[in-house]
């Protein structure tokens, strides 16, 4: 098996929900009136998408062996993501074996280090490492989680994120997670209103469901600082990526702000091991929130887990559907996982990354058996009704 090489990958792209999650019709809870850094501009208040939240879509990574065994993945990038792929990163995969999965993680870093870094380049490495690990998974007939060393535990339990952390309470969530709807453009009236929203929703989940605010990069310093001061008699459990992923000092000086006892988290659009050692060494947040498919893939998250254990750090990855999954049974220093509500409502259980993976496991009363996940690679096949649309086709 170890000599068994790649022959071919093939990028392509998909739009409509799936990996890019954001890509969601009118009505639904993920556009609604959310806090974001583009707030500030009243035309771009009310939907993420008028600003081009969901501009990328979804990239498809399929990466073929020498013996016809096909593993892929998905993951936010859409063409221009296909085009790194196709034009770029295919030379490191082609020709490799299908083993030399840190070797072709290192090339292809180091390759694009002189345009990418984080963002769209980082994300499009994940699709791939993401594929490479899918395919060895059902070279190998093994789970991917068995490939990382195996399970620490053998249930995994979710917190939920949505508009409606009360529903997220009876269908056996462990919290519910906020978007935070007001940002410091509308003044006092809207830190008011966020106050109020928490405080309905405390009433209505009682006092020990956590509660926690995702506020998408959207604050500055003060505005979060009065937040955290507010929402503390609501029990608010943890305030979510507050400010600017580049503004360590901010994120250092908000953890010391903060009452005692509540958490302060970010990490979802930081990657690499060098941008979450600077969030760990500056003590920036008590939980990192790497995506799987933004971060570096997984190879980059067990580099990114074992330095955040050093730090005493949890990791609890941004939602990922099973690309989290597999990671978030395997170690010690994460405890739960998070679970994207994608029904428009927040009202029922969905596959997060709906309607794009055959198989896609969802929790079960807020958790998710290990044997759940006892499929090779990543366990979830690509939906065949799914348009897929290769654009830089070789
Ligand atoms: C709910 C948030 O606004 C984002 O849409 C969400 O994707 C992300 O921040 C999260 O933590 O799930
Ligand atoms: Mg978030």
């Amino acid at each position: 098996m170890g000599h068994l090489t790649i022959k071919h990958v093939r990028a392509f792209v998909l739009r409509g929900g799936g990996a890019d999650y954001h890509d969601q019709a009118d009505g639904h809870w993920i556009d609604d009136h959310i806090s974001t850094p583009m707030s500030k501009y009243p035309e771009y208040r009310q939907s993420r998408r008028s600003f081009g939240i969901n501009v990328l879509g979804t990239l498809v990574v399929e990466i073929e062996a020498s013996d016809g065994t096909v593993g892929f993945a998905v993951t936010t990038g859409g063409e221009p993501a296909a085009y790194i792929v196709e034009k770029h990163l295919a030379r490191f995969i082609e020709g490799a074996r299908v083993t030399d999965i840190e070797k072709i993680w290192d090339q292809m870093y180091q390759s694009t280090l002189y345009y990418g870094r984080k963002g769209l380049v980082i994300n499009t490495i994940s699709g791939v490492d993401l594929a490479l690990w899918d395919l060895l998974g059902k070279i190998r007939q093994e789970p991917v989680h068995q490939l990382l060393g195996g399970a620490v535990r053998d249930e995994l339990q979710f917190y939920a994120t949505g508009a409606r952390p009360d529903l997220a309470q009876k269908m056996g969530f462990i919290g519910g997670k906020m978007p935070l709807h007001h940002g410091p453009s509308e003044g006092e009236e809207g830190l008011r209103k966020n106050l109020e929203a928490l405080a309905t929703m405390r009433e209505r989940v009682g006092p020990d469901f956590w509660l926690m605010l995702d506020c998408w990069m959207s604050l500055d310093l003060n505005y979060a600082t009065k937040l955290a001061i507010g929402a503390h008699e609501h029990g608010l459990k943890w305030i979510e990526e507050a400010l600017s992923p580049d503004d360590y000092w901010g994120y250092a000086a908000l953890r010391n702000n903060v009452p005692k006892g509540m958490l302060v988290t970010t990490g979802e659009h930081e990657a690499t091991r060098w941008g979450f050692r600077m969030l760990l060494e500056m003590g920036c947040c008590d939980i990192i929130q790497p995506d799987v498919g933004w971060c570096g893939g997984l190879t980059e998250l067990v580099k990114i887990s074992a330095l955040a254990d050093a730090h005493n750090a949890m990791v609890v990855p941004h939602g990922s559907s099973v690309y989290s999954y597999h990671f978030v049974a395997t170690r010690h220093n994460s405890p739960f996982a998070e679970f994207l509500m994608m029904a428009p409502k927040a009202d029922e259980v969905v596959p997060m990354f709906h309607p794009q993976l055959l198989g896609e496991p969802v929790p079960v009363n807020g958790r998710m058996r290990l044997s759940v996940l006892d499929k090779p690679g990543f366990g979830v096949d690509l939906n065949p009704d799914c348009q897929l649309h290769r654009p830089y086709n070789r």
